[in-house]
Parts: structure tokens; C-alpha cells; sequence
């Protein structure tokens, strides 16, 4: 088999699994490169032809509706991923249309049969007589007549996440657009050196580039991670730099009195957990209690402002099993428990600081998972968030006076994030923004608000609440 063709028929593939299955793309997209012996620009390909169209095909159903006399849920599965999959390739990357369509009727004819691929072949010529940019405006609505349609087909987007993102950026329909546009990029690969365990210098000596906001943080142009030492020994770890900076944020509010014991009341897979492991047990350069930063080793004056001096200990919780084992890898010092954060098994009032990172819609981080934004359902919504003010309420009972309370999504979803803070009793809310001096426009505050098309990271959300 040609390799362009092997790269096609992976990309088909991983597109069946995800429809048939349930596969998430993110997963299966390695192991399936990995047993057919695919590697190089041909697994560089496959990925791009799979996410690239499991990213687009809300456009590209709109596109293929036009050239088609049947709708496109109206087209069998397998045939309609096809025809998605030769859209994508004669609308999105530089294959020659004549080898994008004769490819993608040579698949539907071997995998699907003779006939379906004479309607592929005539759904694929209409489709290349036109670029993208000319095909936008005839299937998607005029933004003057339907903004949220506009952008969901322009940008290829579910219209309640559209309408999500527009309600979270206060009716900005630019910085919409932009976002959603910021969906559809890879994202960057970012490593954490967890503090005491590894140094940013080392993994910059070993290949990473110097990152933008976090102190903790290397950007990986290209490559494994697991080829770094540190990544593979655990001393560090791929995790956005929005992830890292929420987790530091907690750790740098000063608290009166002890400030020894820390939960992380969601912890699995355990990134920030991994962090704010290594920050209770080594402490974060730059700390400094009544002055200067420098006088601590390590610490840079006025670089990296906050900080911790170390001597605490963490508690990692999740409700599931295997979630929580997963944590055990990310941290050293931690204890590890299953538990229902809702239903806790510690007495109320006895920490000093604690991480609820909620479960949520993870509308945040699109970008990740090619295929999520099609799979999220707007009836989770109510029930995620019954469930974050439960965690919330949960986390805030568990902090003792004067403590410390991070709530975190990677959702912007208002129902998530400003709506369940806002129902909080007991509590002072601190203005985030404050703990995260390197990062600009993070919102009005007082919460902090990451966004894909300012900062590059997933769309976090933060509050920092004291209780009273
Ligand atoms: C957004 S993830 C946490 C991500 C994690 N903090 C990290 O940085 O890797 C939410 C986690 O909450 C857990 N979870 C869901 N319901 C829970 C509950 N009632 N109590 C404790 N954990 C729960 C899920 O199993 C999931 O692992």
C-alpha cells in the first residue's frame, strides 16, 4: 500500500473507532501508529487528516449537505466519515484535489463498495470545485442574522458551546470568533519541572524552549516528552501551563498560623496534584515571609513574587480507584485515598489550604480531544454543576478558618465557574489575579480566567476563596 494511503486508512480508521466505539482520538491515534509500524511524516499526516477532520466536520457536514441530495445523517456512517475525511484534504491541506478525491474513492470503494464510491466521487467533485473561504459564506448563516450560527459553522462548533463561549466573554463576538478559531490549533506541548525534583534549566538543557508565563513551565517544540530524563523518572511532566499556575496560585496566598496540611479534593490523573506535592515537601524559590525573595536559594528578587517555603503535606483524593492510583505516580510524598469528595471521610476545619479542581464539561480544553466538542452534551451542564457546588461546599467546610480554598474548572461555562462560586457561604473571595503576577488578562476579576487565544493554554478558570 502507498504510505499517503496507509496514512489515509489510519486516519479512517481512528474516525470509525470514535464513531463506532467511543474511542478517544488522543489515545487510540499513538497505540494505532504505533502497531502498524507507522512513524514519521506518515504518522504526522495521519494525525493531521483524523483531528483536522474530527475538528472541522461540523463545517464540512454543512459543505457536504449542499453537494449532496441526502442529509448528511441521512449518509451511511462509514461513507459520510469518507467523504468528511476527502473534504478535509481538498478543503484544508495542500493534497492536489484530483489525488484527495481519486484517494478517498479508492477507500470507499475497498472498505464500503462499489456503488457508495460513485456517490463519494460525485459529492467530493462538487465539493472541490470551491475553496473554503468561498464555501463559508454560502452555508453559513450571516452573523447579522444569526451570530451563534455564523461562528458554530465557521468555526465548526456545537451552537450551545458557541453560545457558552459568548456568555463567558460578555457578548464579545470578536474575541469569540477568535477563541473558537484557537480550538482548532494543536496545542503546545508543555512540560512541568516539578519544584525540589527537577529545574526549568534542566529541561531547557535538554531540548525544551523557554515558556511564557509559568516559573515551572519549558515548552516542548517537538519530540517525546518521554525522552526527557525528568519526564521519564517523574521528577517532571506534560501539563499546560494554566494547570500549573492555578495549582502555584493556591500556594502562594499567605495564611496565618499553620500552614501544613493540603488536600487536593479531586486530584486524579494527578497533575496538579504531582505540583502541589513537590511544593508542600520542597517549598518554591522566590518565598520569601517578611522580605526580601533573594534570601532564599534559588530565589530571583521580585521574579517569581509568593512562593512557599515547603514543610507541608498533601492529601490526594478521588472518588475513583483508578484515578487515584494514578496520583500515587505523579506524587512522592502525598497520601493517596478513594473517597467521595461529597461524602468525606476527615473532619471539617483541619486544613490549611485545599485544591477542589472540579469535574466539569472540559469545554476548556477542546483542543486536546479533537473529537470532544461533539460528544459534550448541554444537559450535563445542571447536574456538573450540582455537583461542583457539592465538591465546593465540601472543600470549604474541610479548610479551617483563615484557610485557603482554590476552585478550579477547565470549563469557562458560567454555569461552572462564576454561577457556583457565587452561591459559596462563609467565605471571602480573594482576587485571583493577584497570585498571578506574570499572567495579564486573566478578566475583571475577581476570579482569574485563562483563555487558548490570549494565553495559549486551556481556557482555566480560578477562584481563591478565604474562609471566614
Ligand atoms: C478535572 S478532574 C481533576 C484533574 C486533576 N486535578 C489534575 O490536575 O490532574 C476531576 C476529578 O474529579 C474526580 N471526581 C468526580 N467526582 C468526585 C467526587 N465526588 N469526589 C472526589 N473526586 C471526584 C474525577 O474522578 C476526576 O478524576
Amino acid at each position: 500500500m502507498p504510505h499517503r494511503d496507509e496514512a489515509r486508512n489510519a486516519a479512517y480508521d481512528l474516525m470509525r473507532a470514535v464513531d463506532e466505539r467511543d474511542a478517544y482520538a488522543n489515545l487510540l491515534m499513538p497505540r494505532m501508529l504505533r502497531d502498524r509500524g507507522i512513524g514519521g511524516r506518515d504518522a504526522a499526516l495521519a494525525t493531521e487528516l483524523a483531528y483536522g477532520t474530527l475538528r472541522g466536520l461540523g463545517t464540512y457536514d454543512e459543505i457536504i449537505a449542499v453537494c449532496s441530495d441526502r442529509e448528511p445523517y441521512d449518509i451511511d456512517p462509514p461513507v459520510l466519515d469518507a467523504i468528511r475525511l476527502g473534504a478535509h484534504q481538498l478543503l484544508r491541506t495542500r493534497v492536489p484535489a484530483h489525488a484527495a478525491v481519486s484517494a478517498t474513492v479508492d477507500l470507499v470503494r475497498l472498505r464500503v463498495g462499489v456503488g457508495p464510491s460513485r456517490f463519494a466521487n460525485a459529492v467530493l467533485r462538487k465539493i472541490a470545485g470551491r475553496e473554503i473561504d468561498e464555501w463559508l459564506p454560502i452555508v453559513a448563516p450571516e452573523a447579522a442574522d444569526d451570530l451563534v450560527g455564523h461562528l458554530a459553522v465557521t468555526h465548526s462548533h456545537p451552537r450551545w458551546i458557541v453560545e457558552a463561549f459568548l456568555a463567558a466573554l460578555g457578548g464579545d463576538a470578536d474575541q469569540t470568533a477568535e477563541l473558537l478559531a484557537a480550538d482548532n490549533d494543536r496545542p503546545k506541548v508543555v512540560l512541568v519541572a516539578r519544584p525540589g525534583r527537577a529545574t526549568v534549566d534542566e529541561l531547557l538543557a535538554a531540548g525544551g524552549a523557554p515558556a511564557r508565563y509559568s516559573p515551572q513551565a519549558a515548552y516542548l517544540p517537538e519530540g517525546d516528552p518521554g525522552s526527557f530524563a525528568a519526564v521519564a523518572e517523574g521528577r517532571a511532566a506534560v501539563q499546560d501551563e494554566a494547570s500549573q499556575l492555578v495549582a502555584l496560585a493556591l500556594t502562594r496566598v499567605p495564611v496565618d498560623g499553620a500552614d501544613t496540611r493540603w488536600l487536593d479534593l479531586c486530584a486524579g490523573p494527578g497533575g496538579k496534584a504531582g505540583l502541589l506535592d513537590a511544593v508542600a515537601t520542597h517549598g518554591m524559590p522566590g518565598f520569601a515571609p517578611d522580605g526580601d525573595p533573594g534570601e532564599r536559594p534559588g530565589g530571583r528578587p521580585g521574579e517569581h513574587p509568593g512562593g512557599h517555603p515547603g514543610g507541608a503535606h498533601l492529601l490526594a483524593a478521588d472518588l475513583q480507584y483508578h484515578r487515584a492510583r494514578l496520583v500515587r505516580q505523579t506524587t512522592r510524598e502525598a497520601a493517596v485515598v478513594t473517597a467521595d469528595g461529597t461524602a468525606p471521610a476527615w473532619r471539617s476545619g483541619v486544613f490549611d489550604r485545599v485544591m477542589v479542581d472540579a469535574p466539569c464539561t472540559g469545554l476548556g480544553a477542546l483542543r486536546r480531544r479533537p473529537e470532544a466538542r461533539w460528544r459534550r452534551d448541554p444537559r450535563s451542564v445542571p447536574e456538573l454543576a450540582a455537583l461542583q457546588r457539592r465538591l465546593l461546599a465540601t472543600a470549604v467546610d474541610a479548610v479551617r478558618p483563615g484557610g485557603v480554598v482554590a476552585y478550579v474548572t477547565c470549563s469557562p461555562h458560567l454555569a461552572e465557574t462564576r454561577d457556583v462560586v457565587a452561591g459559596q457561604d462563609g467565605v471571602e473571595v480573594l482576587d485571583a489575579r493577584a497570585y498571578l503576577p506574570e499572567v495579564g488578562d486573566l478578566g475583571e476579576g475577581p476570579y482569574a480566567q485563562f483563555w487558548p487565544h490570549v494565553h495559549g493554554t486551556d481556557a482555566m478558570f480560578l477562584a481563591l476563596l478565604r474562609r471566614l
